[in-house]
């Protein structure tokens, strides 16, 4: 059962998106979604290389400027608003992962949050994002489904100030898996992990190593951000017990 002060909390996103005019994702200018000048300012697609093994990784940018502050504010900030576009900038890196001409459906598997963090999110920020991109990969002819199959155990704790194995150790066979809305094993079709971000690549791997255990293989990985190639993954903001990055520890 919610108490009061939670179903308040979960519900400002969704009254901030009532209440405020669209703003540029990552200036704030009035925009829906990006203004022309951030638009510009997008490097990717662009390959990820994490420490972890995992499936490939393509990012639609590398973590910094305006997806970055897109990124913190549709997964932080209540920007809830910042789904579609969000959505846009990986439909050209999910087709750079396909074949031309993919041979059954597209299953988009969101990379699980703690339970505790999505409650204090207002939701599954990236559960939110593979129902907005099955939505345009559909308007654009490809048969793709969001599959929110994954969940992670209350165990799991916050990753901050852990090392890149630490974070696998933490995640490591914490990630469960439903069975319904997945393929049977030797399906026809893609699988494709989504995530906001990757830094060690940990969460990823973890996933992966889930499916294939209930006999599925990821085809590749798609996130937003690429923080792999950052200098210091694990510097942390002064005066916050947060890291400088949602994917740092
Ligand atoms: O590549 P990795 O090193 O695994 O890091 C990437 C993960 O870290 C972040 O999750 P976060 O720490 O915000 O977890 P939460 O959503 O459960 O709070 C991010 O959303 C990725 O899922």
């Amino acid at each position: 059962m919610l108490d009061g002060v939670t179903t308040v909390r979960s519900l400002l996103p969704a009254l901030t998106d009532l209440l405020l005019p669209s703003a540029c994702g990552g200036c704030g200018a009035a925009a829906d979604g990006w203004c022309p000048a951030c638009a510009d300012a997008f490097d990717g697609p662009v390959v990820a290389r994490p420490v972890r093994a995992g499936p490939p990784v393509l990012a639609a940018g590398r973590y910094r400027g305006p997806l970055r502050r897109a990124v913190l504010g549709f997964k932080e900030r209540g920007r809830r608003d910042l789904g579609p576009a969000l959505a846009r900038l990986l439909v050209p890196v999910v087709a750079e992962v396909l074949p031309p001409a993919p041979d059954g459906p597209v299953w988009l598997v969101g990379a699980p949050s703690r339970r505790s963090s999505a409650r204090a999110r207002g939701g599954d920020h990236v559960a939110r994002l593979c129902r907005e991109l099955a939505a345009r990969l559909g308007a654009a002819g490809l048969d793709a489904r969001a599959s929110p199959v994954l969940a992670l155990h209350g165990r799991v704790r916050d990753s901050v100030g852990l090392d890149p194995d630490q974070r696998a150790a933490n995640l490591d066979g914490a990630v469960r898996v439903a069975r319904s809305g997945l393929p049977d094993p030797g399906h026809a079709g893609h699988i494709l992990l989504v995530d906001d971000v990757v830094t060690t690549g940990a969460t990823l791997d973890v996933c992966c190593e889930a499916l294939r255990r209930n006999g599925l293989s990821v085809h590749a990985a798609v996130v937003l951000c690429d923080a792999t190639g950052r200098r210091s993954p694990y510097r942390t903001v002064p005066g916050r017990a947060r890291p400088a990055h949602p994917g740092g520890p």
